[in-house]
């Protein structure tokens, strides 16, 4: 096998720079072949994905790995890369070139939804013992105003963790590994304070709606976790053709105190304030402006009017049996 490792240096606070060094000492050990390629800037993984592609399909090269060296952001964006290289060459027809994760990012969720090990040795170790691809449900968003689309691995959230992550991003402390835990939760009591509700109108394919005029946590999730290692959504899977939706009420400081204990609990989705819903399609429409995120990544202050759906694609990664 051949992997290509695109390594994003500022992923985990820095992380990636600290340990890119010890992964390469590992893999020249093991005289693995490879070549690293370095994002420079926000969105750079995605121009480097297809520049991969292109190379490797050229090539035709049959044992390419594409292997995302980062967080969650590092990995949408090598997913983006190789959906955008697929869609603008449909003429290929050799399989597409699976992708693998060596999680060094901060929250890691989709890497924890795949019980990928979240130390870089484990995962390399794992990554190379791999054989054979396994197909693994993505999210795919269609903005119903434009017809624009994107993808997701672990959610599309709208509201309050958005928020968050707006705040998150935005802080001070971010890029120092030891205090961004610490600007992740200042951000989450920030945000909780400040957010405010909004109109939420839910279309299934059938024709039903639902309509909730204080939405305030929107997260249509493709696994079980958001927000490094919460477990929103217990019973989604990757594994699922399906995709959860979660919308939590606007809560009262009671309720917020009650929602974080039955989270502990798992049983959150019991709360009458909670609502969940598991479905391939389904489409979401706000009239306010509101923050959006994409795993993990801001879309800024908007309205939405979105329909969901899965794909698959390829993911070099241990199969886990008993999840299926
Ligand atoms: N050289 C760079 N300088 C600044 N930002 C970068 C650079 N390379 C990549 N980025 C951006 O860094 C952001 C965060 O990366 P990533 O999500 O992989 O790490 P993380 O936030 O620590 O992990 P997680 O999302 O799992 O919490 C991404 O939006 C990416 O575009």
């Amino acid at each position: 096998m051949e992997y290509f490792i695109i390594v994003n240096p500022t992923a985990g606070g820095n992380n990636g720079r600290k340990t890119w060094p010890k992964i390469e000492k590992f893999l020249k050990t093991k005289s693995i072949s490879y070549r690293a390629y370095f994002t420079e800037y926000d969105g750079h993984a995605v121009a480097i994905a297809m520049q991969i592609l292109n190379q490797v399909t050229a090539t035709n090269h049959p044992d390419a790995v594409l292997v995302a060296a980062g967080g969650d952001g590092t990995l949408h964006e090598t997913l983006l890369g190789c959906m955008r290289f697929y869609t603008e060459h449909p003429q290929i027809n050799t399989p597409q070139v699976p992708i693998g994760l060596l999680p060094i990012g901060s929250g890691n969720d989709f890497a924890r939804a795949l019980n990928v090990p979240r130390h870089w040795q484990q995962a390399l170790e794992e990554l190379l013992a791999c054989q054979i691809a396994t197909k693994i449900n993505i999210g795919h968003f269609i903005n119903q105003d434009n017809q624009t689309d994107g993808y997701f691995l672990n959610n599309f959230g709208i509201g309050l963790d958005a928020t968050v992550v707006y705040l998150a991003n935005h802080s001070l402390v971010k890029h120092y590994q030891r205090f961004s835990g610490l600007a992740y939760w200042a951000s989450v009591i920030h945000a909780v304070q400040t957010a405010k509700p909004f109109k939420l109108t839910v279309t299934h394919p059938d024709g039903d709606t639902q309509i909730y005029p204080n939405a305030f946590l929107v997260t249509t999730t493709n696994h079980a976790y958001f927000g490094g290692g919460i477990d929103i959504a217990p019973q989604a899977s990757v594994y699922k053709n399906t995709l959860d939706l979660i919308v939590v009420e606007k809560p009262t400081r009671r309720q917020i105190a009650l929602f974080v204990f039955m989270l502990l609990l798992k049983r959150h989705l019991h709360l009458r304030f909670v609502h969940h819903f598991s479905g391939v399609h389904f489409e979401l429409k706000t009239n306010e402006s509101r923050y959006g995120q994409i795993d993990g990544e801001e879309l800024g202050s908007k309205t939405y009017d979105v329909s969901y759906e899965t794909k698959t694609y390829p993911f070099w990664i241990k199969e886990i049996a008993a999840t299926h």
